[in-house]
C-alpha cells in the first residue's frame, strides 16, 4: 500500500505526522502559508498558498490528485472539502467533521446542543457591542476566544466591564481566517484539565490514550504530562462524552478531546480532530505508539491492536521570547547527556515572542511520581534557549 497524502497546516505537529508517514513508505506533500516550515522539511514535497483561498487549494488538489488530505490546522477553506470528498478523496476524519471543527461554534452547539454534554454556559458575538451583552448574560469572569483560533491566540479573560473592548480588539487580532466572531463563556473553576486522545477506527474499535494533564498559560499548554491522575469516575465520564462526539462527526483519526475536571464533574471544552499539541508528550514513548502514528494508522485503516501504556512522561515547551529570521539554539549538548530526557527542535524558520519553537521530554518508569517528571521537564527546558 503506498498512498498519497496532502497534509493541510505543516507545524510542529505535522512534522511528527510526516516522519511516521515516511517510516511506513508513504508519500506526503505539506502545505502552509510560507515556506520551509517544519513538516515542509520532512516531506516528499511542499507546496505554499493561502489555504483560506479555495481556488489556490482547488489547483493543489488537481495538481496531486491525493488518496487522503489530512488538515493540521483549522484555517482552510473547508467548504472545499465536500468537493473532494465527491471526487473520491478520503478528507480526514471527513468533510463533514473538518467543517464542524474548523472553528468553535459548530462543534461547541453540537457537543452542547445536540449531544447534552456539560459545557461552560456560553454565547457567541459578532460586534463589542456584542460582546458586551454576551457578557452580561454569561457573567463575570468570562473567556473570550476567535472562532477560529488556537493555541490561545486571541484569548483573553474579561473580570470587569472595562475589559470588554480590549477583549475584542485582541480576538479580532488574534483571529485565524476571515470570521470575525468571538465565543464568550463563563470561566470554568477547573481542579485540572486533561485532553483525552480518542482513536476511531474504520470497522475497528474506538480506543483510548491515558488521559493527559496540561498547564496552561496565554491559553497555550507548557507543561503536559502521562498518565494524568483521573477518578475512575471523571475518566468514564470523558470518555463517554469522547465517544458521543467523536462518533457524531464520523471518519476514523485521532481526535484531541479537551475536557475541565471539576467539584461539579467533567466539562467538555473543546475538539480537535488531529493530533493535539499536548500529546507531543507521547513523543516521549510513554505508549506504544505516539499520538501521530496512532492518527497515521486510522487514518490508513492500518488496524490498531490495543494502545499500551508503557511509561509515564512530561513534555515542557521551549518558547522564543523575541523576533527573529534566523532563530539559534544553545544548551543542546547539556539536555541531550541527561539520563531519560530528550527534546526535539522543529525548526521553524522565525521566531516571536511565545512562539513554540521545540520541546522537552522526560520519561521514567510507570510508578514515578508524575510531578517528579513535569519538574524536570520544567528544569531542563530552562537549559536550552532559543536566541534571536
Ligand atoms: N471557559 C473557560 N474557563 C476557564 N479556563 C478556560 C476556559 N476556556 C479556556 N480556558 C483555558 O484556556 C486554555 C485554552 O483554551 P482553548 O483550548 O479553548 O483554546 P485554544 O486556542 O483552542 O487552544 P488549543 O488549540 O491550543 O487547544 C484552556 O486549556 C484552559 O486552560
Ligand atoms: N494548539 C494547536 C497547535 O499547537 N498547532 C500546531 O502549531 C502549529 C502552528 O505554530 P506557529 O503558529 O508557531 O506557526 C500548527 O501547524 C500545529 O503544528
Ligand atoms: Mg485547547
Amino acid at each position: 500500500m503506498k498512498k498519497k497524502i496532502v497534509l493541510l497546516g505543516s507545524g510542529e505537529l505535522g512534522k511528527e505526522f510526516v516522519i511516521a508517514a515516511q517510516r511506513i513508505g508513504q508519500t506526503v506533500i505539506a502545505v502552509d502559508s510560507y515556506e520551509n516550515a517544519p513538516a515542509m522539511q520532512v516531506a516528499h514535497g511542499f507546496e505554499v498558498i493561502n489555504m483560506l483561498d479555495g481556488a489556490a487549494l482547488d489547483a493543489v488538489i488537481a495538481k496531486h490528485q491525493p488518496d487522503f488530505i489530512v488538515p493540521e490546522i483549522e484555517a482552510i477553506r473547508t467548504e472545499r472539502f465536500y468537493d473532494y470528498e465527491a471526487q473520491g478523496i478520503t478528507v480526514v476524519p471527513s468533510a463533514k467533521a473538518a467543517n464542524f471543527t474548523m472553528n468553535r461554534k459548530a462543534i461547541r452547539d453540537l457537543a452542547a446542543k445536540d449531544l447534552g454534554l456539560r459545557t461552560a454556559n456560553y454565547r457567541y458575538a459578532t460586534s463589542a457591542t456584542e460582546l458586551e451583552q454576551a457578557v452580561a448574560e454569561v457573567g463575570l469572569p468570562c473567556v473570550v476566544k476567535p472562532l477560529m483560533s488556537s493555541s490561545g491566540k486571541g484569548q483573553s479573560t474579561i473580570k470587569s466591564a472595562e475589559d470588554i473592548a480590549k477583549a475584542w480588539a485582541y480576538a479580532v487580532e488574534g483571529s485565524r481566517g476571515d470570521v470575525v466572531e468571538v465565543i464568550v463563556e463563563a470561566f470554568v473553576n477547573f481542579h485540572s484539565e486533561i485532553t483525552l486522545l480518542t482513536v476511531t477506527q474504520n470497522n475497528n474499535p474506538t480506543l483510548f490514550c491515558a488521559p493527559i494533564g496540561h498547564r496552561q498559560e496565554r491559553g497555550d499548554y507548557q507543561e503536559s504530562w502521562q498518565p494524568a491522575r483521573v477518578s475512575d469516575r471523571d475518566l468514564a465520564e470523558a470518555q463517554d462524552m469522547a465517544r458521543k462526539v467523536t462518533e457524531a462527526l464520523g471518519g476514523a483519526g485521532l481526535f484531541g478531546v479537551e475536557f475541565f475536571l471539576t467539584d461539579e464533574g467533567v466539562y467538555f471544552s473543546e475538539l480537535s480532530p488531529r493530533p493535539h499539541d499536548t500529546g507531543m508528550v507521547t513523543l516521549a514513548g510513554t505508549q506504544n505508539f505516539n499520538e501521530f502514528e496512532l492518527h497515521l494508522r486510522a487514518v490508513l485503516s492500518l488496524p490498531i491492536f490495543e494502545i499500551t501504556q508503557e511509561k509515564a512522561g512530561a513534555s515542557a515547551v521551549l518558547l522564543a521570547s523575541a523576533n527573529s529570521e534566523n532563530p539559534t539554539y544553545t544548551g543542546m549538548a547539556n539536555v541531550a547527556g541527561l539520563p531519560k530526557t530528550d527534546f526535539r527542535i522543529f525548526g521553524k524558520p522565525t521566531s516571536r515572542p511565545y512562539r513554540r519553537m521545540g520541546v522537552v521530554l522526560t520519561h521514567d518508569v510507570l510508578a514515578t511520581p508524575i510531578e517528579q517528571l513535569v519538574e524536570r521537564a520544567q528544569e531542563t527546558a530552562q537549559m536550552i534557549t532559543v536566541n534571536p
